[in-house]
């Protein structure tokens, strides 16, 4: 094809308003740095009150102003995509890339098969030739019910792909299917009902705990569990369900069935085995053997796919002739499907519809996991060079002399958990090991290898998954991600220094907010607690109503909360949502930071070791039905929930004291505490406010969703003697 006629595969277009933007955000700037003068030009001297209290002021500050400098990195330079699938079938059409997607899952009571398979028919139906699609399901627990739903599912997919691209649906998990549509044709009926009927027989054996006897007669495969003795220590299993190279296997049209293949990793209780990465790279492995596809792509359990053309878009970044070359991974933003209106524990929006622009626009967002697109080289750990191009047309392993069981016992062995040891594998080779986040980790190695990163959110949303529906879930899969990002900065790896030079300077920025998302807990604790406690001590550690250095701090303080606010309903959420995201901003800050902090802080030092709590994906009757209600849940007690209302309680009580004094024993004037006190009153006032569901939870509430006795008690214990202590 001439130069002349190039038509790009996709566009990239900079954010619009991006200098009204800069402006505003330099004025910002001038305002902080006008505050940090004010602080330092006024610290009282030794001796005179409140010295100490002022002096943290000034390193909370400090803190707050050096943080949001760096946030601005994720603001500077946003742009956005556009792919042109059109072009991509009229060019490339028949020599269409192999692509092999991996859905991870890891326990069968708090991810259940029937969620797991519906995924799993999400991604088989894709809207890609199924003699290129290959998909593997890697199940950590290797339990014989998500392989007995993975069974019905690949029976059922001959019905539900012709089903499909017969009448063009979307999305393509049946379940979101289904209650998303009421049509009620003939056709829709019949679909529907043999689809309730696998469902019915795969809830019935989860919920006695076994599959049926006849299940077992009619696929020998479940005889791989007789020696099967629990999640944590098994043999590695392998099956292949669907061969897309079989002529027998075809849907009930006639139609070649994707590649599809059950994978349990060996798990024995004496080899570590690296959560998530270690999956995927066992995964990795199996998958070379089989299928081989270029182009790797990875969901969690939960996320089906939503849009039937995510694999069409994702390849119009790795097969523009020009500009492909150096783009490693495509991410898309990771939505949920369970979300309420006003989100209760906070959302990634402001991430997705904001920072990873900006992470765009300076090489690349980061790779987070799950509805990820990868070459398969680069996750392999190949370096980036402009002059070899790389070729998406890798040959499929052929189908060799071996029949399928031999096949299987061979690649089984890549699977066990003694294959890595002594190799490059977690390390030089696939996923990193031994980081909370690893795809943050390993999508970072990858830019440092000089590759970029495209952030892909279309209009109609690529995956939806499941977001946790407690506060306790919600706080510790922050803590986990925390925890994550701030190992990494302490890593060989790290963007501080590894990165340096290596990486867009903006683009190290932007990794470095992230990574510095724990270290936030010092200056918001102090900035929660000092403030209330000097108000109830009667000492002002803000400028007078009247002088002329209140100003900046209004003005930083307003047009910070204006512009977080817009940030967020312009991303979609609402006003009410934007309120119960600053909540949720606070608690964050305020208890999982603080502990993946400490944890970090342990490591450091040596002790402690990483673990990784699965988020649920199934909740009670009556929690959902809080949930939906957008009622908080508390539930049990745990440190984390302690420290909330410890401080919550504390601003109450400063709260309480300043009323007691200014209305009951008129101690000081109203005029005379507000003049000199504005600020300090406001920011207690507003951690009252903010704290109200809160407050409900531990005096009103009655159901199961309060805050427990214990807390209640504990909490007002300390806040009482913190009190007491300043006081007196
Ligand atoms: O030992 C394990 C632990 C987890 N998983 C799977 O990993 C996925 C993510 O786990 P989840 O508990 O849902 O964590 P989230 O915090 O929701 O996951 C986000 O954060 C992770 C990093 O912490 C990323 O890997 C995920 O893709 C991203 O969605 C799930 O499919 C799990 O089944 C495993 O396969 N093996
Ligand atoms: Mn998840």
């Amino acid at each position: 094809m001439g130069k002349a006629q190039y038509e790009p595969l996709f566009e990239t277009k900079k954010e619009k308003g991006r200098i009204l933007y800069r402006l505003f955000a330099t004025s910002l700037l001038c305002g902080i740095i006008l505050i940090w003068s004010y602080r330092l030009c006024n610290i009282p001297k030794p001796g005179e009150n409140g010295r100490l209290g002022w002096i943290g002021m000034f390193g909370a500050e400090l803190w707050f102003g050096i943080y949001w400098l760096l946030t601005q990195s994720l603001r500077w330079n946003r742009t956005h995509r556009h792919t042109f699938r059109d072009r991509l079938l009229q060019r490339y059409g028949n020599e269409l890339p192999r692509v092999d997607v991996f859905v991870c899952t890891a326990d069968p009571a708090i991810e259940p098969p029937i969620m797991v398979i519906n995924t799993v028919l999400s991604v088989m139906s894709y809207n890609y030739p199924p003699e290129k699609l290959s998909v593997y399901l890697s199940d950590d627990a290797g339990s014989e019910l998500t392989f007995y739903a993975l069974l019905e599912a690949s029976r059922f997919s001959k019905y539900w792909l012709p089903y499909c691209k017969k009448f063009n649906v979307d999305p393509r998990s049946p379940a979101a299917y289904f209650t998303s549509q009421s049509a009620s044709d003939a056709h829709f009926s019949e679909i529907k009902k043999l689809y309730e009927g696998m469902a019915n027989r795969i809830e019935v054996a989860c919920k006695a705990g076994a599959i049926p006897e006849q299940a077992k007669l009619e696929h020998t495969a479940f005889s791989k569990w007789d020696l099967y003795s629990s999640k944590g220590n098994h043999a590695a299993i392998l099956q292949i369900l669907i061969d897309s190279r079989d002529e027998e296997t075809k849907d009930v049209d006639g139609v070649t069935l994707p590649t599809l293949v059950y994978l349990a990793r060996e798990k024995r209780p004496q080899h570590f085995h690296n959560f998530k990465a270690g999956a995927m790279n066992a995964l990795i492995r199996v998958s070379s053997e089989i299928s081989n596809g270029p182009i790797i792509l990875n969901v969690d359990c939960d996320m089906y796919s939503n849009n039937s053309n995510s694999i069409q878009d994702a390849l119009c970044f790795f097969m523009d002739e020009e500009r492909s070359h150096g783009i490693a991974f495509v991410q898309f933003p990771q939505s949920f499907e369970n979300t309420t209106k006003n989100e209760l524990y906070g959302s990634l929006r402001v991430i997705d519809g904001v920072e990873f622009h900006g992470m765009d626009g300076n090489g690349g967002p980061l790779y987070t996991g799950t509805g990820c697109f990868h070459r398969r080289d680069t996750l392999c750990g190949r370096e980036f060079s402009k002059d070899a191009r790389i070729d998406l047309k890798s040959a499929r392993p052929g189908k060799t002399e071996e029949n399928v069981h031999e096949l299987e016992e061979r690649l089984e062995i890549l699977a066990s958990s003694t294959y890595e040891e002594n190799t490059q594998w977690g390390n030089e080779i696939g996923l990193k090991y031994g980081c909370p986040v690893e795809d943050v980790l390993t999508g970072l190695t990858i830019q440092c290898k000089g590759w970029r990163s495209v952030y892909y959110k279309p209009e109609r949303k690529g995956f939806l998954g499941v977001t946790a529906t407690t506060l306790d879930q919600t706080l510790v899969q922050h803590k986990r991600w925390s925890e994550g990002d701030l190992m990494i900065l302490f890593s060989k790896y790290s963007p501080a220094w590894y990165g340096l030079g290596k990486l867009n300077p903006g683009l190290l920025l932007g990794y470095l907010t992230y990574c510095l998302w724990s270290p936030n807990c010092v200056a918001t604790l102090y900035y929660s607690i000092v403030p209330s406690l000097y108000l109830l001590k009667g000492i002002s550690l803000f400028p007078q109503v009247s002088s002329k250095w209140f100003l900046p701090f209004a003005y930083v303080i307003i047009a910070e909360l204006i512009c977080s606010s817009a940030e967020f309903l312009w991303s979609g959420g609402t006003i009410l949502g934007s309120w119960n995201e600053l909540r949720m901003w606070l608690y964050k800050r305020t208890s999982s930071y603080i502990f993946a902090f400490l944890d970090v802080m342990l490591k450091l030092f040596g002790s402690s070791n990483s673990t990784f709590i699965v988020t649920p994906k199934v909740s009670d009757e009556d929690v959902l039905l809080r949930y939906k209600q957008e009622k908080m849940e508390f539930g049990s007690a745990s440190p984390m929930l302690t420290i909330l209302s410890t401080l919550a309680m504390l601003n109450l009580f400063c709260l309480v004291g300043l009323v007691k004094e200014l209305i009951i024993t008129r101690e000081v004037g109203l005029k005379y505490a507000f003049e000199t006190m504005a600020l300090q009153i406001l920011l207690c006032g507003f951690l009252v406010l903010i704290n109200l569901p809160l407050y409900n939870a531990l005096f009103f509430r009655q159901d199961k969703g309060k805050i427990p006795s214990s807390t209640v008690v504990q909490s007002v214990i300390f806040a009482l003697s913190c009190v007491a202590y300043v006081y007196y």
